[in-house]
């Protein structure tokens, strides 16, 4: 360091050396000084009296150059945003003769910017006029920066946790809030931040609708530290219950102590609504609201899989409406939804809320009973469901009847998996089908390989026609006065060649399903009619012959066919009598009117079948073109059992009198029935008592043997 070089009149507080130290001492201790040593004039410009060697490191430039402004003065140097302030502290300082301290800008002599940090003192005179500045410059751009970038990165920090959309929070491991941002205080339903620090003070029980959420947020948080996507049901201040879902970790000091939770908060209320409508349409069945198939293949699949209590049984209930194809097609979709919504609500009504009541599909609901003690529990729920779904509904101003018929089997009894229990109670259903309706069956073994052959039925019945493998039977219609024959129905026959004889319970309904009962039907009447006419020409009694129409034959060109049919056999109308099922009189009533007349105007007769099983009332059948009703034999076997079925006879066969119909009661198999049935004032009788079905050849013995006892 040239001292002397650099300085025009030394302090000698800086730049004398003691006389027992060297000036090379201080020259050197000086050189080593990480910034700049001077003495300025306290003038316009800081004249510079006095520049230790480190001008070069910190400015750019060499001592001389600042000394006495020879090339530049210290003040240019100073970055001209700053020179007033600096001015200002340094005035400030002289003038309570206090040291200085400032931190500002220069400008280097290559142009960089620097941030420097200046500390001096005024050298008074005597006169207490300052005489000049001494002090020290040093560099310290290196810890602005960093500063800056803290303050930065800490402003960033402060602007997402205030700004942020999720809610952000520091808490207490035993359950209060450190901080939180104002998007968390939003979530939660506070006036602020602070709102909520003060109001919130116990997580676990202020905050958690669950009490066991916070345990099992704090047990995550001792085993691994962290949480993600943590969610739970949280109330708000209002007490409003959303959804949330947290994210946070456990923070330590560097000794491991524990010293908060910190984390973020997201609101998935909106999410989860989302997320359950989504699982709700895709497990429910969108008509009835019930669970659909595939939530009961879950549920039934997990219901066999749960440990049991010893001997308890898993009932799977398969309830199929009678006749709701019907129903549909001629009333229209919207009655036929209307009514699976009326029977899905009142099967639900039917049984514990533990159970499951789902739609299988069409008119097919599958119920699933667990930990039904025997068969005798399970058989009490079915009657509740048969009487339920039995009960009259109304679909505008008309009164609707409809049954069901139920299949049932029991885990783990009839299978130990969720196809066969389904396959079985399906089978057990069919069952009741053929059974007359109306009716449970439980899953028997043996109906496994009949109803396996569904199938088969149905593809050789397409065939049977061509084969000529139907027959019809013949079962005589008995005066009540005087015992003599009146009529004859003719009732048909399957004979097939690997069945055997089958029932037309057992192949009506395939047929009906299957779109082959109009050929059927067509075939029944063709034959029945050229029957009743060769007994006629072979000199015979005459006698009408009933035939049986299903629904689905009514529409209007039935009374084109029949006339066809009658004027191919030369059958005088008279001597024909169609029945058809109750139900049908229930058909679309205006359509359903005008086929009756067209087939009354025919000249033959028409009952109806099987009455008191459906849903039609005696008033409605006042408009309806019929002469006669069959009072079905269920209500004929309870007649000497059943006070109600006894009531029911006597009401039916005195109204049908009074609506001017004959009244025909079926399957009359003994002598009190038979005398009840007359003394009550029914016009004819059918039965095992007076005869079965019968083949041509028997019943025409029978007709000949009738006509020996009359001559
Ligand atoms: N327990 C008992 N039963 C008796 C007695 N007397 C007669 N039966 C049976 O009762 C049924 C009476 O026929 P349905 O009610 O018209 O009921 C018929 C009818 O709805 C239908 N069906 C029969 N033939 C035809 C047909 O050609 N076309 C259509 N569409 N349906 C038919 O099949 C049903 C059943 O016919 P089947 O099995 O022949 O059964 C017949 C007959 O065999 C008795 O004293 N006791």
């Amino acid at each position: 360091m040239k001292i002397v070089a650099s300085s025009i009149k030394a302090d000698p507080s800086l730049v004398s050396a003691p006389a027992n130290r060297s000036p090379r001492l201080l020259e050197t201790l000086l050189a080593n000084l990480d910034g700049m040593v001077y003495r300025r004039r306290e003038d316009e410009s800081w004249a510079m009296e006095f520049i230790s060697e480190g001008c070069l490191a910190l400015t750019g430039y060499l001592p001389e150059d600042l000394l006495m402004n020879q090339l530049v003065s210290y003040e240019q140097l100073i970055h001209a945003d700053d020179r007033h302030m600096v001015r200002a502290r340094i005035a400030e300082s002289l003038s309570q003769q206090s040291r200085f301290e400032i931190e500002y800008r220069i400008v280097r002599a290559d142009g960089q910017l620097r941030w420097v940090w200046e500390r001096g003192v005024g050298i008074f005179n005597p006169d207490g006029s300052v005489d000049a500045l001494e002090g020290f410059i040093q560099d310290i751009t290196e810890r602005k920066e960093s500063n800056q970038a803290l303050l930065e990165a800490e402003r960033r920090y402060r602007s997402i946790f205030e700004n942020a959309i999720e809610g952000v929070f520091q808490t207490t491991p035993s359950g209060a809030y450190i901080a939180v941002n104002p998007a968390l205080a939003r979530i939660y339903g506070y006036r602020s931040p602070e709102d909520l620090i003060v109001s919130l003070r116990d997580i676990r029980h202020q905050l958690y609708v669950e009490n066991e959420r916070r345990a099992e947020f704090m047990r995550l948080m001792e085993e691994e530290g962290s949480v993600s996507n943590f969610e739970s049901r949280v109330y708000r201040r209002d007490g409003e219950i959303i959804w949330i879902s947290e994210n946070a970790r456990a923070v330590h000091d560097e000794a491991g102590q524990l010293l908060f939770y910190e984390g973020t908060v997201e609101a998935i209320t909106e999410r989860k609504l989302y997320e359950a409508e989504i699982r709700h349409q895709a497990t429910h069945d969108a008509l009835t609201g019930l669970p659909n198939r595939t939530m009961l293949h879950n549920h039934l699949q997990r219901a066999i899989q749960i440990p049991r209590q010893k001997s308890a049984l898993t009932a799977v209930v398969f309830v199929d409406l009678d006749q709701f194809k019907y129903i549909n097609d001629s009333l229209g979709h919207q009655i036929g939804d209307e009514l699976l919504k009326t029977v899905a609500q009142r099967l639900v009504s039917c049984v514990r809320d533990s159970d499951m009541v789902a739609r299988q599909g069409g008119d097919e609901f599958v119920l699933v009973l667990e930990n039904q003690a025997d068969e005798n529990s399970i058989t009490e729920v079915m009657q509740r469901i048969l009487t339920a779904v039995a009960k009259p509904w109304r679909a505008g101003d008309r009164e609707f009847h409809i049954t069901s018929s139920i299949g049932i089997s029991r885990y783990p009894t009839d299978g130990r998996d969720v196809e066969t229990l389904l396959k079985n109670a399906d089978s057990a259903m069919y069952k009741a089908k053929e059974r007359g309706r109306n009716n449970f069956q439980f899953f028997a073994r043996w109906m496994d390989t009949q109803v396996s052959n569904r199938l088969e039925m149905l593809v050789s019945l397409r065939q049977a026609l061509d084969k000529d493998e139907f027959k019809l039977f013949y079962q005589p219609k008995v005066s009540i006065a005087d015992g003599s024959i009146i009529g004859a129905e003719a009732l048909i026959r399957w004979q097939s060649p690997e069945q055997g004889m089958v029932a037309p319970d057992r192949f009506i309904p395939f047929a009906e399903e299957a779109g082959l009962i109009v050929p059927i039907g067509e075939w029944v009447l063709r034959t029945a009619c050229a029957q009743n006419k060769a007994w006629q020409e072979a000199g015979l009694l005459q006698i009408p012959v009933a035939v049986n129409l299903s629904p689905r034959q009514l529409d209007q060109s039935l009374p084109d066919f029949v006339r066809k049919v009658l004027t191919e056999s030369a059958l005088s109308a008279q001597w024909l009598e169609l029945e058809i099922t109750e139900n049908v009189v229930m058909k679309d009533a205006e359509k359903t009117v005008a086929t009756l007349n067209a087939l009354k105007q025919l000249g033959l007769k028409i009952s109806v079948d099987d009455f008191g099983t459906g849903y039609s009332s005696l008033s409605y059948l006042r408009r309806f073109p019929v002469d006669a009703l069959k009072i079905d034999k269920s209500f004929v076997r309870d007649i000497a059992r059943d006070a109600d079925s006894a009531a029911i006879v006597k009401a039916v066969i005195s109204l049908a009198h009074i609506l001017n119909l004959r009244v025909i009661a079926e399957g009359v198999e003994d002598h009190e029935q038979y005398n009840f049935l007359r003394q009550n004032g029914c016009d004819e009788v059918q039965g095992y008592y007076f005869g079965k079905p019968m083949s041509v050849a028997d019943f025409t013995l029978r007709l000949q043997q009738e006509q020996s006892s009359e001559e």
